[in-house]
């Protein structure tokens, strides 16, 4: 049976009240990455940019082809991912021992970074994005602990936080009330919100989003109630203990790729959602908004890059209209999920739906505008 058949397929129209509505514009002003009355908070400035000076260098230094087992507990995403990668770091690491390492025995731990990257990004894109921000499907209590499990190991804000951010972004998307307002540059809703206070506007708006749903939830309690214990034991303490202690690994470099690659790296991948997909690529579906159809982003995160669909449809759980391996994964796990009686209810956007809208308002970019590519569409 495929797994949307049973799926209650629904359209904007269907949400009710307290639902995340489709997009709602606040007023807006323009305004600049920087603004005279910005309070620029220092203690994350430091941070994030010591973090990425020393996760820069060990980008460019690390010895890749001597670290495998790390590199696949602790890096990459999927196959292809894996496979590109190589590829990648194999002429790195001889541009590194060309430049860097000639003569240097590095000690021979091997192989280890796909299982969190893997493990983490699933946190956050089935996780704290399409199961608790946008409800697109519901889970059984062991799926939400285990997804639960795989958010607190990447690193990032308590789920109430990151939803709370997250539906604000989605109502006033690329407003004065986006915490992460694209508007205001490619640096700015990358990484550059981060580091500043939020304004009034973000956080009076913030107070009207329903997050009933999410202090009902036991799981999202719990978790939340002991974050700074259980962030920091998940995303960094287990992550470097596990290969060290059973794998026998040198704690150094596992502490590299795990703290100064992995977690740059994981953050970077998130933040390109907010960041390239609301500048660069097509407006299928709706060509009033920022939020783009970008490829690119879809690769690295695992499905979160079809954002022009994704802000018009935010429930829809595959958040992209087609079924695809290698550019949406997270749709395909959900499906085995969904076959195996672990999540249920889970919401599409209906094909005419789709099709209507996109006729309607978006830039003509659509496979339904083009012929020749709509037998090659897989819908389902
Ligand atoms: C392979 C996988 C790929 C995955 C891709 C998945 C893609 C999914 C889709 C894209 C989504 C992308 C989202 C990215 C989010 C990442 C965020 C991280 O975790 S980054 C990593 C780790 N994180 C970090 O590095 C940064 C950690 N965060 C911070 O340091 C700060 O929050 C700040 C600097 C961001 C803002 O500081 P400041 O402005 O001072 O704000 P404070 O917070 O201090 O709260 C002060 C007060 O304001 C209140 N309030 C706040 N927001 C709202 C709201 N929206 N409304 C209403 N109220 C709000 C708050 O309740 C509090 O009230 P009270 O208690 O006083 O009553």
């Amino acid at each position: 049976m495929p797994p949307n058949s049973s799926s209650a397929a629904v359209n904007a129209t269907d949400l009710k009240d307290n639902e995340i509505t489709p997009i709602e514009m606040t007023s807006k002003n323009k305004l600049r990455w920087y603004e005279p009355e910005t309070k620029i908070l220092w203690v994350n400035v430091i941070f994030i940019v010591t973090l990425h000076v020393i996760s820069l260098y060990y980008f460019i230094t690390f010895p890749y082809t001597e670290h495998k087992i790390l590199l696949v507990w602790s890096e990459y995403f999927n196959l292809i991912i894996i496979l590109l990668k190589y590829f990648f770091f194999l002429i790195l690491s001889k541009i590194n021992k060309y430049f860097f390492f000639s003569g240097t025995n590095y000690p021979s731990v091997q192989y280890t970074a796909l299982i969190t990257t893997y493990i983490h990004g699933f946190g956050i894109v089935a996780g704290a994005h399409r199961l608790w921000a946008h409800r697109s499907y519901k889970a059984k209590l062991p799926f939400r602990i285990i997804l639960a499990l795989c958010f607190f190991s990447t690193g990032q804000n308590s789920i109430f936080n990151w939803v709370r951010d997250h539906r604000v972004h989605h109502k006033y998307t690329d407003t004065e009330a986006d915490p992460h307002d694209s508007t205001r540059g490619f640096w700015f809703s990358h990484v550059g919100w981060l580091m500043i206070k939020k304004k009034d506007e973000v956080r009076q708006r913030g107070r009207g989003i329903d997050m009933t749903d999410i202090l009902e939830d036991p799981v999202v309690q719990f978790f939340d109630r002991y974050f700074s214990i259980i962030n920091p034991m998940l995303s960094f303490v287990v992550p470097v203990f596990i290969p060290v202690y059973f794998f026998n690994q040198s704690l150094k470099w596992t502490i590299v790729t795990q703290i100064f690659m992995r977690y740059p790296w994981l953050l970077n991948i998130t933040w390109s959602v907010n960041s390239f997909a609301h500048m660069f690529g097509y407006h299928s579906y709706d060509k009033s908004i920022r939020p783009t159809q970008n490829i690119f982003v879809s690769f690295v995160t695992g499905g979160e890059g079809w954002h022009n669909y994704h802000h018009v449809f935010p429930w829809d759980y595959k958040a992209n209209e087609f079924k695809s391996f290698w550019f949406n994964p997270t749709s395909l796990y959900l499906d085995m999920f969904h076959k195996l009686g672990l999540i249920y209810d889970l919401r599409r956007a209906t094909p005419d739906h789709i099709h209507k809208l996109a006729e309607r308002k978006g830039d003509g970019t659509h496979h339904s505008q083009h012929k020749f590519s709509q037998k090659a569409v897989d819908c389902s």
